[in-house]
């Protein structure tokens, strides 16, 4: 089994001192900056002006521009979106990355396909959670943490691994378990996790559900209970005993249904269709097609956001969920009840 730190293997020392700038104060930077700031670390935040910089500030963060946070820092993470990054990187944090400085990512697509090429003399390590941030924050104010990977990239210091496992450790990862990769195996992994299973297998099936209950002539209410919020129900049982609990907890008759059915939805067409996916995402296809789509200012990303904003399951969702108080997106996020 591969080897997992938890916290009591981090030296947290390796941090002692050192002031972090978190890049972004958005899902992932939010989380980071409150998480470390209540493990004892200086933080500070580096931005633009705008929305972030305000809620920064109320969250009681001294922010600085980019260019500032990272003179003033020893430790850079940024966390802007991927496809934001080169250019901030460019004219804002390279100027700053004096030797012996380390610049640290949450995931591994600009190092990986080679947007960013950092100076040889400063340390490189990513550390990513295996989940969303607002829940990295969340299970951190829970007393428990995201599981983990770290990687190093470059060790200029010698310490570099050390530096990842703290940091790990500080936003709460190394409670749940913290393991060591590469920045390609993150980077190839975690592309088309979210892509075949996680966002786009899920989203493509729950919306396939959906539909076939509503064209056969059932209520769109009835459909999205079943199809989408009962799905977390059952995926919350997987994530606390595997597949195994979630078939104790569901009735027998479900269970023969899983075992007849499953197959016939996921078929050998889909796992081809999954080895395509992987092979497009190992190849650097799938990272030129976003990178293009970017620079010509995201026209197809734009058209089916806004057609999927208006899905059935998602209009008749928002009418649903104002019933269930209890059931609450993030304040002021699309789709919140609040
Ligand atoms: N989302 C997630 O849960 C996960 C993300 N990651 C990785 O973490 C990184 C961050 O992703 P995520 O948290 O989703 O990003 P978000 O889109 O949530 O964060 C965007 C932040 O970047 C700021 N920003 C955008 N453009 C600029 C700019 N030009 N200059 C300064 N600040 C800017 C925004 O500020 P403003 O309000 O001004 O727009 C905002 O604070 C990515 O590498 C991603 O792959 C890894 C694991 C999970
Ligand atoms: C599953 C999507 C993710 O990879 C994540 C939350 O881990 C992301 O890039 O947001
Ligand atoms: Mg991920
Ligand atoms: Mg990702």
């Amino acid at each position: 089994m591969a080897k997992v730190y938890y916290n009591g293997d981090v030296n947290e020392a390796v941090l002692q001192g050192k002031k972090v700038a978190v890049i972004g104060y958005g899902s992932q930077g939010h989380a980071h900056a409150q998480n470390m700031r209540e493990s004892g670390v200086d933080v500070i935040i580096g931005l633009r002006q705008g929305k972030s910089w305000e809620q920064a500030e109320n969250d009681g963060f001294t922010v600085y521009s980019v260019r500032e946070a990272s003179a003033q820092a020893d430790l850079i993470m940024i966390l802007l979106p991927d496809e934001i990054q080169p250019a901030v990187y460019k004219n804002e944090i390279e100027p700053e990355l004096t030797e012996g400085k380390t610049l640290a990512f949450a995931h591994g697509f600009n190092i990986h396909f080679n947007q960013i090429v950092p100076p040889k003399n400063i340390d490189v390590f990513l550390a990513a959670p295996k989940g969303p941030g607002h829940l990295v924050r969340r299970t951190f104010e829970d007393g428990a943490g995201v599981p983990g990977l770290i990687a190093v990239f470059q060790d200029a210091t010698g310490q570099a691994k050390e530096i990842a496992l703290a940091y790990a450790k500080q936003i709460g990862s190394a409670r749940a378990g913290v393991l060591e990769t590469t920045f390609k195996e993150e980077t190839e992994t975690d592309l088309f996790g979210e892509q075949a299973v996680l966002c786009g297998g899920t989203a493509a099936l729950v919306k396939a559900g959906f539909e076939t209950l509503v064209e056969a002539g059932y209520q769109p209410e009835v459909a999205y209970f079943e199809c989408l919020h009962e799905l977390k129900l059952i995926v919350d049982l997987m994530y606390e005993g595997g597949l195994e609990y979630m078939r104790y907890s569901i009735s027998d008759t479900a269970q023969w249904g899983d075992f007849q059915a499953g197959p016939r939805i996921v078929t050998d067409e889909t796992k081809k269709a999954m080895k395509e996916i992987l092979s497009d995402v190992q190849t650097g296809k799938f990272a030129k097609g976003w990178i293009l789509e970017n620079q010509a200012n995201r026209p197809e990303f734009t058209t089916i956001n806004e057609a999927e904003k208006n899905h059935p399951i998602e209009v008749v969702g928002r009418e649903l969920r104002e019933m269930m108080p209890f059931v609450k997106a993030q304040k002021g996020a699309v789709g919140a009840n609040n």
